[in-house]
């Protein structure tokens, strides 16, 4: 168990079964994407560690850029998402593929989704390493999905409580 703040965490989600899904939505991408010089599109903070290891495994040509979105307080939403960074590099005409550490409710996807509309990108499609679909409220797709989990908080693997809890490798869940 670990302590971050004022909560408990017990672990959850080991290194193993992370690396695995990873390996899983990489090797789709490679399959969907060969020959077609994809955008990735990380979306920061959280999703530093997931966007380096699918990247990494990314056979072909590609370009990386990131959008920073945020709307946690604490262990929830605020509800509002807010465009900390947002794109600056053109990307109408091309293929971007989103890449998410969580998909929770949806909010900051469906506020990407408003930018990426309006940058008339060719096709863009989603790929998340954890979602929640108990929580999910939205009906965008997501094409690429590495671990369903029930509606709990974690932290790790990018993930924070309060800014605590990023740089471990696997993944905790609050302790009730
Ligand atoms: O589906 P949602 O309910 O919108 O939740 C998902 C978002 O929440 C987290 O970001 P957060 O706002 O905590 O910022 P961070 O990435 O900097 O931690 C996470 O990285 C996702 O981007
Ligand atoms: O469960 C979570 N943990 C940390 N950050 C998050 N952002 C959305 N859901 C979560």
């Amino acid at each position: 168990m670990i302590q971050l703040h004022d909560l408990k965490f017990e672990p959850y989600i080991s290194e193993e079964e992370i690396e695995g899904a990873v390996a899983k939505i990489a090797s789709r991408l490679n399959a969907d994407y060969k020959d077609q010089n994809p955008i990735f599109i990380g979306v920061l903070n959280g999703s530093f560690m997931f966007a380096s290891e699918v990247i990494k495994r990314f056979k072909g040509d590609c370009e990386v850029s990131f959008v920073k979105m945020g709307s946690y307080e604490g262990t929830s939403t605020t509800g509002t998402v807010k465009t900390l960074v947002g794109l600056n590099q053109k990307v109408e005409g091309r293929k971007v593929v989103i890449l998410e550490d969580i998909v929770d409710t949806g909010n900051t996807l469906e506020e990407i989704n408003k930018i990426l509309e309006a940058e008339k990108v060719a096709d863009y499609k989603v790929a998340t390493l954890f979602f929640k679909p108990e929580a999910y409220k939205k009906s965008l797709h997501i094409e690429y999905i590495g671990i369903q989990i029930p509606d709990k908080f974690i932290v790790g693997y990018g993930l924070d409580y309060d800014g605590l809890g990023r740089n471990l490798t696997q993944v905790y869940k609050r302790k009730e």
